[in-house]
């Protein structure tokens, strides 16, 4: 069993709820993961608040999640196209679009944030949301690299506040990495783990250390693999091929920083150095710097390591 949530002893603080059962959902963050998770969610019956700074951009996020639900459906209703539209229009009608997080917020169990890696940002917002959103309601952030703790620590629900950590494309990957803070009572942990079931994904409980489980073993890995070609030790495309080939990865170390974007990995790591500067793991990489600084961030901008033009 991946998770034993029964087990794990943290400090509880009086809560205003009891394992809240999450039935309405807003989702700050329309991009690639906040679409995702939307998707996600209305899939299984939520009903879906998705939120973003302007309708342009939440007009995007729309049509990304109907391009993704129409890649489900192709396989799902192979053999019955016209129950596949009816699934596309049911799981549409669930999300609704907002550029006001005061409305977006009523009556939402859950608010799970996925904006901008930014700590400053996202405090900001969940200190807002704090005096806007309703008593029970708890907050979880999507956050890749960023302790939750100094995301929460600027609002007054902590024992309310929680990680959820999706992984990209989120229609398609499994896992949920549930992450439960010192403060974080069991009654929320828990609703954020039945939540994650409940979306179909299996998950796994963290404790609200750098990087959770995966990215950090994850980050290391992928710039290792930059050292590796940098060092001369191999070319990108034999990078890839072995680590495809050899032990069944479905994307090599290259294709796969690509497809989450340089920026976003150089930033992770610039964090994780400036916390523990004498971590070797985290040292930096000369050809990411130049990547990055040229604007090729991978797949976002049609070049990275690869070009997709
Ligand atoms: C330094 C590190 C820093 C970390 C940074 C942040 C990272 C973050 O915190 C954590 C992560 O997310 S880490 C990142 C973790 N992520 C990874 O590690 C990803 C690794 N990659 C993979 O798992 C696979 O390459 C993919 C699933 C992406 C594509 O699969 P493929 O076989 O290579 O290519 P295919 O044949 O095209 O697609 C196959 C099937 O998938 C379907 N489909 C695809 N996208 C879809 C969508 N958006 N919607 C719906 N459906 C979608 C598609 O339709 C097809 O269906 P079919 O019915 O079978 O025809
Ligand atoms: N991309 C990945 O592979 C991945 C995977 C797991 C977790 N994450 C994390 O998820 C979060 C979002 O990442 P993403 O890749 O979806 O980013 P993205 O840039 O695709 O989307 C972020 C969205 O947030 C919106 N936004 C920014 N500030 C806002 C605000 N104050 N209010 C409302 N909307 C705002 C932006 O307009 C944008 O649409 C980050 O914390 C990231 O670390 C990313």
């Amino acid at each position: 069993m991946a998770f034993f949530a029964h087990q794990i002893r943290r400090g509880f603080s009086s809560s205003a709820v009891r394992n809240v059962v999450i039935k309405q959902v807003t989702i700050i963050g329309g991009g690639q993961m906040g679409a995702g998770i939307a998707q996600v969610a209305a899939s299984t019956g939520h009903s879906v608040t998705l939120v973003d700074t302007s309708d342009d951009i939440l007009k995007k996020s729309i049509k990304t999640i109907e391009g993704s639900l129409k890649r489900v459906v192709k396989k799902k209703f192979a053999d019955k196209p016209e129950a596949g539209e009816e699934f596309i229009q049911k799981v549409l009608k669930n999300v609704s679009t907002s550029t006001d997080v005061g409305s977006a917020v009523q009556g939402s169990d859950l608010v799970l944030e996925a904006i901008v890696e930014n700590l400053k940002i996202k405090q900001d917002l969940f200190s807002r949301l704090d005096k806007l959103a309703p008593a029970h309601t708890i907050f979880a952030s999507n956050t890749s690299s960023l302790p939750i703790s100094d995301i929460s620590s600027a609002t007054n629900r902590l024992d309310r506040f929680g990680g959820l950590h999706f992984f990209n494309p989120v229609p398609m990957m499994k896992l949920v990495e549930v992450i439960g803070t010192s403060t974080t009572s069991q009654e929320t942990f828990d609703s954020l783990l039945n939540f994650s079931k409940v979306l179909g994904k299996t998950p796994v409980s963290c404790k609200d250390t750098p990087g959770f489980i995966v990215n950090r073993l994850f980050v290391p890995y992928l710039y290792e693999a930059i050292r590796l070609y940098e060092r001369g030790h191999g070319s990108k495309e034999d990078i890839d091929i072995a680590m495809k080939l050899g032990v069944g990865y479905p994307m090599g170390p290259f294709e796969l920083s690509d497809y989450i974007g340089l920026d976003t990995i150089k930033f992770i790591m610039d964090g994780w150095r400036e916390m523990d500067p004498d971590n070797t793991l985290f040292a930096p990489s000369e050809l990411m710097d130049k990547l990055v600084a040229e604007g090729k961030l991978g797949k976002k901008t049609g070049e990275g390591f690869y070009k997709y033009k």
